[in-house]
């Protein structure tokens, strides 16, 4: 079987067009592949071929506060413009790419990629005939990740998907017949052939929502084998989403709502799958784009990039020129583009105080070749050799000669050294430069900085003071540097209407019994106060009425809160074998992320010991809770 993020694309962003019928047939061929012969019924139904044509051009918009203009819908402006607008910076030229539908999962995502012990337990409980009794699960975590004190709710929407497509083919009932001890039942194997999902329900809170340890994310009820069978599933699809989109916000908040992030994390990420998830939900969590391809074509990503060294490096001379001119962009009349860049060499070398000799002349071949090949999106790649004494110098006389043919260069992009004071000494010659040749576009190139940035590099490039306009950030984005993993669990909380209590030495780790809701509370600032649970019979909380919120488990810690505002934070997503709500694309969640985290207290988000939210519970469920774990806790002998 292949994993569809594996499969080479068919075309990529410089190549030109996909046909529409090409990029759909092979598309489907591989899930079909993929599926071990039997593609889902959902998966070759006619709606996967409703896609439609979509330009990919320059970026909606570099800041954190996108509207929800699409990107896509900017579709009409011409490149020249592309190349001016700030917005485009480093971003491809105009291709017209086909976007699939994000209607289908990644084929790996299917009811054999579990634990084992599912299929073990649900043997045993079809076995003795317990299956069919009802369960309540609740998935959650206990403690937020990276030293925060937040955690975005990412995965939901695959979650559901999951749960809709969810079937056993014949392949994988032939596998656990070969696999699992061969005094199993027969019927046990008919059975799970046939299982679908379409009796259980799924509450949850929205995905991109502002989550806190020990709130139930998702609240799974069901019969207990179905319930029981998708657990590591779920868990896999929330734990990595909502860490990385975490891990991308608190970046985002390092760095500020005015700055391009661009996630470059592919090759450093855990395998294909994690790859392609990570750039999905560090799109969620705040990036503006990421170079990677096939998340931009599933999930309609705004894709960006700019070249590596060994294009630089490739060439050594002018010699290696095999193109030497440009058509100008309005004449079209052709131009002795290499020997204009040599002209306007010599004209910056002396403001710059440099020697125009000592450039590197392969690395201003390989600029003038890029420019020939992108004039509308030359971004240079300028540390190769020695960024101010030749990649400066190289890269604003090869933008002197577009500006001589009427394009405008994009800016340069700095990959090692002090990236603060690199940045500031750039940025000083395009003030030197521009001012010198009249031409004041060229202070605002933008400079693009990449090299193992992590949260804290961001947090102390703003401290020392930079002029980076946009960041390429890649491994300890996508690897979660600072905390490889959350812990979401998920945890038994009800069967047949009694509530069940998992008691741990270790108090946080004890599971708050039953059935239960969600409440935010938010004070007369629209911040928000704290969350409640509540047992699942209690009424709601109302606006302006004073209660009792509990610590659930130190009796001592407890307040009066009177919200000013209360939201109630389930919806049912999944019931009657069908999604009950209307799910958000990824960039309203995107949206709803940032609305979510400046719903938060400055306190609540600061780098250095933030103020933990409080999580509480009614009183109602504190006294339900304690006399529980007192009816499960033998009491001791001393002798
Ligand atoms: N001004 C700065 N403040 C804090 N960290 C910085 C700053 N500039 C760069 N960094 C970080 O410092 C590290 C520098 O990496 P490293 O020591 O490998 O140097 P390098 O510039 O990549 O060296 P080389 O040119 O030999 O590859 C990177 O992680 C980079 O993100
Ligand atoms: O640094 P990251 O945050 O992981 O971002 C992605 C990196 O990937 C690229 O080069 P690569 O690291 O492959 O090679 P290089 O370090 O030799 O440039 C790019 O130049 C960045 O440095
Ligand atoms: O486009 C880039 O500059 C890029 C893409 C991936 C990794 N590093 C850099
Ligand atoms: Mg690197």
């Amino acid at each position: 079987m292949q994993v569809i993020a594996c499969i080479p694309q068919i075309s990529d962003i410089h190549t030109g067009c996909l046909t529409k019928m090409s990029s759909t047939e092979i598309f489907m061929q591989r899930l079909v592949d993929s599926r071990s012969q039997q593609a889902p019924p959902a998966l070759l139904s006619p709606s996967i071929h409703t896609e439609s044509e979509y330009i990919i051009n320059s970026s909606p918009s570099p800041s954190y506060s996108p509207s929800l203009s699409s990107y896509f819908e900017e579709d009409t402006r011409s490149s020249f413009r592309n190349c001016t607008s700030r917005e485009s910076l480093i971003s491809t030229t105009s291709e017209k790419v086909l976007l699939m539908s994000s209607e289908q999962q990644s084929s790996v995502v299917q009811p054999l990629l579990t634990d084992l012990y599912q299929i073990s337990m649900a043997y045993a409980y079809w076995k003795p005939n317990k299956h069919q009794e009802l369960a309540t699960f609740d998935l959650y975590f206990r403690k937020n990740p990276f030293g925060g004190e937040y955690t975005l709710f990412a995965g939901l929407d695959e979650c559901l998907k999951f749960v809709r497509d969810y079937k056993f083919h014949s392949s994988d009932i032939e596998y656990l017949r070969a696999s699992l001890p061969s005094y199993i039942e027969s019927e046990f194997f008919d059975y799970l052939s046939t299982l679908n999902m379409n009796d259980i329900k799924i509450y949850a809170v929205p995905e991109g929502t502002v989550v806190f340890p020990r709130l139930p994310l998702m609240r799974i009820e069901g019969p207990v084998i179905k319930t029981q069978l998708i657990e590591t599933t779920l868990l896999t699809l929330v734990n990595y989403a909502s860490l990385v989109a975490t891990n991308a916000a608190r970046f985002r908040s390092a760095i500020g709502a005015d700055k391009t992030l661009l996630e470059f994390g592919l090759r450093r990420a855990q395998g294909p799958d994690g790859g392609l998830s990570a750039s999905k939900y560090c799109y969620l969590g705040g990036f503006d784009g990421t170079s990677n391809l096939l998340a931009g074509k599933l999930y309609g990503i705004p894709v960006k990039g700019t070249h590596a060294h060994a294009y630089v490096s490739s060439y050594e001379s002018m010699d290696d020129l095999s193109e030497r001119e440009l058509c100008d962009r309005i004449t079209g009349q052709r131009r002795p583009f290499a020997d204009l860049c040599l002209q306007y060499l010599n004209v910056i070398g002396p403001v710059l105080k440099i020697l125009p000799d000592e450039t590197n002349k392969g690395e201003l071949a390989a600029f003038i070749s890029y420019a020939i090949a992108f004039p509308t999106n030359f971004l240079a790649l300028v540390d190769t050799y020695d960024v101010l004494k030749s990649g400066v110098p190289n890269f604003l006389a090869v933008a002197r000669a577009l500006h001589e043919c009427n394009y405008q260069a994009v800016g340069l992009r700095i990959d090692s050294g002090d990236l603060a004071y690199l940045s500031l000494e750039v940025r000083a010659k395009f003030h030197e430069i521009s001012k010198k040749l009249n031409l004041s576009y060229m202070e605002h190139f933008t400079i693009v900085a990449s090299n193992d940035i992590n949260e804290d590099t961001l947090v102390s490039l703003e401290k020392q003071g930079h002029s980076i306009d946009s960041f390429g950030i890649g491994t300890h984005l996508v690897t979660c540097q600072k905390q490889p993993a959350l812990g979401c669990v998920y945890k038994l909380v009800e069967l047949a209407g009694s509530p069940r209590i998992k008691i741990s030495q270790d108090i946080e780790k004890v599971t708050i019994p039953g059935r239960k809701n969600l409440f935010r509370f938010y004070g007369h600032d629209g911040k928000a106060l704290c969350d409640l649970l509540t047992r699942i019979d209690e009424p709601e909380p109302q606006a302006a009425v004073r209660m009792l919120s509990r610590h659930p488990f130190s009796e001592q810690k407890r307040a009066y809160v009177t919200p000013t505002s209360v939201r109630s934070l389930y919806n049912l997503y999944w019931a009657d074998g069908e999604i009950k709500y209307s799910l958000p694309t990824l960039k309203q969640i995107r949206t709803y992320v940032r609305e979510q985290i400046n719903e938060l207290r400055k306190d609540h988000k600061r780098d250095l010991n933030p103020t933990p939210y409080k999580v509480s519970v009614s009183d109602d469920l504190f006294q339900f809770m304690h006399k529980l774990w007192m009816k499960n806790v033998p009491i001791g002998e001393l002798e």
